[in-house]
């Protein structure tokens, strides 16, 4: 059975005219309101252009994306090739999805049959319990690749060929990414892609943000870190929202336009042995505006097993996380997000803290 509440959507919640306050299911405990940001940091979020990542010369840029991935976990893409055009046609295509009226949404819902909850489709995230908070978000989750395990009857007829497009275009700037990253630690460009393996899986979660009366009150979105080896991020033109922590502070990360931001996910921390940090970040509502996302994440095979490869595994940095199948890591991930938890805690996967905490800033990578 589902919980009474899971087809509770919160565009719904959030419609009521008269709603002056969320429901209480939505409303943080007063420590956990998101009420603090650091004004000033958000100056500094690293931009990275991902078409000079590909120039073997170009130590630059290079440098740059050793430098974000170190300091943020995170980065803001240019160079990636989409044009303006088709990201606001992917935006537009989202914000009409979202404004359908229900039952045509519903019926790529994420509840069947009104008692099994799944991931994929349209919906709320799944709930526990009574007591968990709820995030004053709609999301709409998706299994892109491998293609051919798509199920594409939860796909809405006006998202599909985009969706198709924007698949192979983000697949493109990820691989570059990887590879560029395999560079930083020395390793041939495809270190991480075959880590991966061919029939890598990837997932879309595009969400939906009404306005909410008490922004100050709830979570758009709790604080996680991401299901992934790296998530690629696509946000609203006119609003901000994402947060993200940075020694101890959340910082905004702004409006970025055509640009994209690359979040590294908990799958890299474990590849890299926690040489590449997957951020903490969550999104903040607003009164008065609704607000859109679209993250595409990569994961390894879920048959394969993935730890620490022994290359940046020695004496001065042991492995940091023990070997897990990576289907574990993908289930284990859900009963994380539900209680606010990263999964590589949550399943114990992590060893070795002590030795991560005083590595913290002494990575070893390649000054090339
Ligand atoms: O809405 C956003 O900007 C971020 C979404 C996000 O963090 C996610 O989908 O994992
Ligand atoms: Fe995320």
């Amino acid at each position: 059975m589902v919980h009474q509440d899971q087809e509770k959507l919160v565009q719904v919640v959030a419609a009521d005219v008269g709603l002056v306050a969320p429901p209480s299911r939505y409303v943080l405990s007063e420590e956990n309101r998101p009420t603090t940001v650091d004004q000033q940091a958000k100056l500094f979020i690293p931009i990275v252009d991902v078409s000079r990542l590909a120039m073997p010369d170009d130590v630059e840029e290079a440098a740059k994306l050793c430098s974000a991935l170190q300091s943020w976990g995170l980065f803001v893409v240019t160079g990636h090739g989409m044009s303006k055009e088709f990201l606001d046609e992917i935006l537009e295509a989202t914000r009409k999805f979202f404004h359908l009226p229900l039952e045509e949404k519903q019926k790529c819902g994420n509840v069947i049959d009104g008692v099994k909850f799944q991931n994929e489709g349209y919906g709320i995230d799944r709930i526990d319990s009574d007591e968990q908070i709820l995030d004053w978000c709609d999301r709409l989750w998706l299994q892109l690749q491998p293609e051919d395990e798509r199920r594409l009857q939860f796909w809405p007829q006006n998202l599909r060929d985009l969706i198709h497009e924007y698949t192979l275009e983000s697949g493109r700037v990820t691989m570059d990414v990887l590879k560029a990253m395999a560079k930083l630690l020395n390793q041939e460009e495809g270190f991480f892609i075959n880590m991966v393996g061919e029939r890598f899986k990837s997932y879309s979660r595009f969400t939906y943000y009404p306005p909410c009366p008490r922004p100050d009150l709830v979570n758009g979105l709790k604080p996680h870190t991401d299901n992934s080896v790296i998530t690629l991020l696509l946000m609203d033109k006119d609003i901000g929202g994402l947060q993200v922590l940075k020694d101890g502070h959340w910082v905004d990360v702004p409006v970025l336009g055509n640009d994209l931001l690359v979040v590294v996910g908990e799958g890299m921390e474990i590849v890299s042995n926690a040489i590449f940090k997957a951020p903490w970040h969550r999104v903040v509502t607003s009164a008065n505006k609704e607000r859109l996302s679209l993250a595409m994440f990569y994961q390894p095979e879920p048959e394969r097993i993935i730890g620490p490869p022994g290359v940046l595994v020695h004496e001065k940095r042991p492995a940091m996380f023990k070997k897990c199948l990576v289907q574990t890591l993908a289930d284990g991930y859900w009963d994380a997000f539900v209680v606010g938890d990263r999964t590589v805690d949550f399943l114990n996967v992590r060893i070795n803290a002590e030795a991560d905490a005083e590595l913290e800033g002494h990575a070893v990578v390649a000054n090339n």
